[in-house]
């Protein structure tokens, strides 16, 4: 009971409740190597002060090479789905996945973009505002992964230099021998050191790796939100009950803005 008014909120599904650090895939590409939250964001989310009980969400955008499995992906892991068949995104679409963390909840926007040309100018007016950008490539296919600088050039385009976690995730690992897998992952470190993204490998196919992956972005990604929040000053004036603008974009209700922006191209 807040205000005389009764709080009403769905709870989180169990299996999107992260209460320990998620760790990265490997040491050798990773964001940050610590295996435990920051401490001012423990504290932060222990005193639910009340700009972190306000629903909070962060904006992601999955770009990459058409066919390198993007939508499989984000399926996988929202749907818990798999679908053999290819079927071409056509523009944009996205889903919302509500998680909990250190005991506090917040949502991700994920941003599911074409990967063909000709859609190029419809998906690349949503890379604006994300706090994260994963760039998608195919294990099974080195010529995705030697695209991924292009997207990943792409993409900051309509972002602030160093705002960005960015990810760098090779899919379809099921489809790859161990030894050919580790080849071309030693490749995609190189390349994801390079471009200071967190490397990941996974199979949507399979679901290996997929749920981790995903919670080290949701991870991550609140993490920086909280601490560039604090750095703001702590947006102790704003209540519990606001949306609060926690990244570079927007936590209105994403359809509203994309009919706008359908109109430009
Ligand atoms: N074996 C295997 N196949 C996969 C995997 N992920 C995706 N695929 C297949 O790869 C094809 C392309 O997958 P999509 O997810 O549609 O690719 P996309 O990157 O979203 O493609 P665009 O929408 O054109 O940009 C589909 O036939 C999928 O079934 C995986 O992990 N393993």
């Amino acid at each position: 009971m807040e205000n005389g008014k009764m709080q009403f909120s769905a709870p989180v599904s169990r299996d999107r409740v992260i209460g320990k650090f998620p760790k990265w895939y490997t040491s050798q590409a990773c964001l940050q190597n610590k295996d435990h939250w920051h401490v001012r964001v423990k504290n932060a989310c222990k005193e639910r002060a009340p700009w972190n009980l306000g629903m909070k969400m962060s904006k992601v955008v999955v770009v990459g090479d058409l066919y390198v499995g993007k939508t499989c992906l984000i399926n996988r892991f929202c749907k818990d789905l798999f679908d053999r068949d290819y079927k071409a995104t056509i523009g944009v679409d996205f889903e919302i996945e509500r998680f909990e963390l250190s005991g506090v909840p917040y949502s991700l926007q994920i941003w599911d973009t074409a990967g063909q040309e000709k859609f190029k100018c419809i998906a690349s007016t949503y890379y604006r505002g994300a706090q994260v950008i994963i760039i998608v490539f195919d294990l099974a296919d080195i010529r995705s992964l030697e695209h991924t600088r292009q997207w990943l050039i792409e993409a900051m385009t309509e972002n602030e230099p160093g705002s960005c976690c960015v990810f760098l995730i090779g899919t379809k690992r099921d489809l790859l021998a161990t030894a050919e897998c580790q080849r071309v992952e030693r490749d995609a470190i190189k390349m994801a050191a390079d471009m200071r993204a967190e490397f990941w490998s996974v199979s949507s196919k399979t679901g290996e790796n997929v749920r981790e992956c995903f919670f080290r972005v949701a991870a991550l990604a609140f993490e920086d939100s909280i601490l560039q929040a604090l750095q703001r000053g702590g947006a102790s004036h704003i209540g519990p009950n606001d949306l609060i603008k926690i990244d570079h974009g927007t936590t209105e209700d994403p359809r509203a803005s994309d009919l706008k922006r359908l109109t430009c191209c």
